[in-house]
């Protein structure tokens, strides 16, 4: 993964957002509609269905819900070195029955290098970084290789 030029293909990057945070995270797409058009966006089924609404002229693939397996799906392009960035609005006041999932995309994203924004502050520097030019994402950790050539 790295920074687009003109002919490259659309980098990927996902977004989601737990219940109460749709309207926030479908506020900040509206802001950065523009410099969201270079991406494929994939997201988990609501949020998708969502922002596909709100962003009709836009690349946008929604998955299934984060509850039946969505967080997973993005999950599996991170663990294949597939995504660029994460936007993953998490509401920090509400319980949620597939927490495990939301913990697994969350470390698979430490290991992977992939940036990840869990609030919109966050989201602004990631998307100013990631379409500034020369942009460079950072290979997955070393301990991967590490952990593939471990003598068991
Ligand atoms: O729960 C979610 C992520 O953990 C979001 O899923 P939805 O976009 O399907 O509501």
């Amino acid at each position: 993964m790295s920074s687009s030029s003109a002919n490259s293909p659309k980098r990927t990057i996902a977004m989601v957002a737990h219940d109460r945070m749709k309207p926030v995270l479908l506020e900040w797409a509206e802001e950065n509609k523009e410099k969201l058009k270079e991406f494929r966006i994939v997201a988990t089924g609501t949020t998708g269905r969502l922002l596909a609404e709100n962003l009709p002229d836009h690349d946008i693939t929604a998955f299934k819900s984060g509850p039946l397996g969505g967080d997973l799906q993005i999950g599996a392009l991170i663990s294949n070195d597939e995504l660029d960035a994460l936007f993953f609005l998490v509401d920090p006041m509400t319980p949620q029955p597939h927490d495990v999932d939301v913990k697994a995309l969350i470390r698979i994203s430490t290991l992977y290098e992939t940036p990840v924004a869990c609030n919109r502050t966050t989201a602004d520097f990631i998307l100013r970084g990631i379409t500034e030019e020369g942009y460079q994402k950072r290979p997955a950790h070393p301990m991967i290789e590490e952990y593939v050539t471990r003598s068991v």
